[in-house]
């Protein structure tokens, strides 16, 4: 069993006086790691740390040493990618299958962002194009930002933390990481490996401990110039309002719309849908929350829909079959299932699942829903999925809509010309046509409008939004010779 710390200039901090706090599989509740916590003063150290080497070192650092470390990193991780894989199912209790997925997209970040550091531009200004402006250059650089604070999710341990670190190091930055304390493992060994591609000390300080003790002083400290957070909608609201004159990024909760029209392939999309709403036990933020099915296919799709679910096999997340494991833990599972029990209580009917067992929910599909109930207004990160009918497009657009969140949807037509239609009144950072809410590539933007977030990721995005912009005007004397 692993016992790990911060990792603050280089320098674990595993001493035997610290609180400590234990990592369990989810799905056996074997102790998988015991957690040396940090306390505020190492907080303050790891900003001192990150703060002081922006200044030094990573400033001095050419974006083609930068790009070559994101790349080693790659090339490790690649040849780890079976040994972070089973870290993520053992602290996370994601199917391996899964897990190894995420390991998979995680080498693209890394690849995404060696490639970008080396291609961060600026521009020229037109000067003349404004009157009296003849005579002047007009440059525009993109500098780093300084001191990031990344803070990450349980859900996806490594690459959402990636989605941070990544773009954060093109972009000549330094980073205090706090990653989540349920799944830390993953984000240990990542700066390990950053450590082994020959990242200098002091560039990625490492703070593992709970969101209160150093989650929150982070938010808040002077010597921090940007936090990226990636979490609830409770924490991002907090950070909004604390966060002071730092920039910010907010990437928050949602309970995606899936919108099946009458000319939708039926069994592609129950196929694609079973994926998108049980994944991972639907702890996804963009996991297929709620489906909107014309009437007309509404009893076709239900039915495939239905025996699709219940091919799902549940078990063992170590094991290759499963597709279904604990949540990521059993008070989780227990809060889901009273959103269910609630539901059926104001008229819900189960058509399949809805069976609790410790950290084990069963996949469930409602149906005779309405939306005031949590299971459609609130984010359910489980995995429970309703099925309601429509008729319009109009109707179906105005459900979609009724949410405080707005991240993906998933539209599925063949007419394009109703596909756009409806794209472009969705209220969502994101639309997939023909694909479901679910799906998420590392390189397109990514994030939400309303209360499912602030700014944008996706590697090239991030960048953009952990640089400054410093225009330099250059005025020439025509006198001179
Ligand atoms: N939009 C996205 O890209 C995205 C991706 C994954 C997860 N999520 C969201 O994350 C949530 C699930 O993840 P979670 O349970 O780990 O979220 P969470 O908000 O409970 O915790 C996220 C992180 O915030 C830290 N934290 C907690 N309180 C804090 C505080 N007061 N100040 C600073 N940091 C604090 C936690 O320690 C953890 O590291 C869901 O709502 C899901 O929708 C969103
Ligand atoms: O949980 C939400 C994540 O953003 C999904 S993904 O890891 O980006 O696909």
């Amino acid at each position: 069993m692993m016992k790990i710390g911060s990792i603050i200039n280089g320098q674990e901090r595993i001493e035997e006086n610290r609180q400590t706090m234990a990592v369990h599989n989810p799905f056996d509740n074997e102790k998988v790691a015991e957690l040396k916590l940090a306390a505020k003063k190492d907080l303050d150290d790891a900003v001192t740390s990150s703060f002081e080497t922006f200044h030094s070192v990573m400033k001095a650092m050419p974006a083609h040493e930068r790009a070559d470390i994101l790349r080693k990193t790659a090339d490790l991780l690649e040849k780890r990618t079976d040994e972070f894989a089973t870290t993520i199912c053992k602290e996370a209790g994601k199917p391996i299958k899964y897990s190894r997925g995420e390991v998979e997209r995680s080498i693209q970040v890394l690849r995404f962002a060696s490639e970008l550091a080396k291609n961060i531009t600026g521009e020229v200004v037109p000067m003349d194009a404004a009157v009296g402006g003849q005579h002047r250059i007009g440059l525009v650089k993109r500098e780093p930002l300084g001191v990031v604070g990344a803070i990450t999710p349980f859900n996806f341990p490594l690459n959402l933390s990636l989605h941070k670190l990544a773009p954060a190091l093109a972009a000549g930055n330094t980073v205090v990481f706090k990653p989540a304390e349920k799944t830390p493992i993953s984000a240990y060994k990542l700066v390990k490996l950053f450590q082994e591609a020959g990242l200098p000390d002091g560039v990625i300080n490492l703070v593992i401990g709970t969101g209160e003790e150093v989650g929150a002083p982070l938010v808040t400290h002077d010597h921090v110039h940007k936090i990226s957070f990636t979490g609830s909608l409770a924490v991002g609201k907090n950070i909004r309002e604390t966060a002071g004159f730092k920039k910010v990024t907010l990437e928050l909760g949602s309970n995606s719309p899936n919108i099946l029209f009458e000319d939708s392939d039926i069994e592609d999309a129950a196929t694609e849908l079973v994926k998108g709403a049980f994944a991972f036990s639907g702890q996804v933020c963009i996991s297929a929350q709620r489906i909107y099915v014309h009437q007309q296919i509404y009893d076709n799709f239900l039915s495939s829909y239905i025996q699709k679910i219940n091919a799902l096999r549940i078990g063992d997340p170590l094991d290759e079959k499963t597709d279904i494991g604990p949540m990521i833990n059993q008070e989780e599972a227990e809060r889901a299932k009273q959103w269910i029990d609630d539901a059926v209580e104001k008229g819900a009917k189960i058509e399949v699942g809805g069976e609790q067992d410790g950290a084990v929910l069963t996949p469930t599909l409602m149906t005779n829903v309405d939306e005031n109930m949590k299971i459609i207004a609130q984010e359910v990160f489980a995995p429970i999925v309703s099925v309601i009918p429509f008729r319009t497009e109009e109707e179906v657009i105005g459900y979609s809509n009724n949410s405080i969140y707005g991240l993906q949807a998933g539209v599925f037509t063949k007419d394009i010309n109703r596909a756009m239609r409806v794209a472009d009144r969705l209220e969502m950072g994101g639309v997939w046509i023909n694909e479901i809410s679910t799906y998420r590539q590392d390189n397109h933007p990514y994030g939400g409008v309303k209360q499912s977030g602030v700014g944008r990721e996706g590697v090239k995005y991030a960048i953009e939004d952990m640089t400054e912009t410093k225009f330099i005007g250059i005025k020439i004397d025509q006198n001179k010779q």
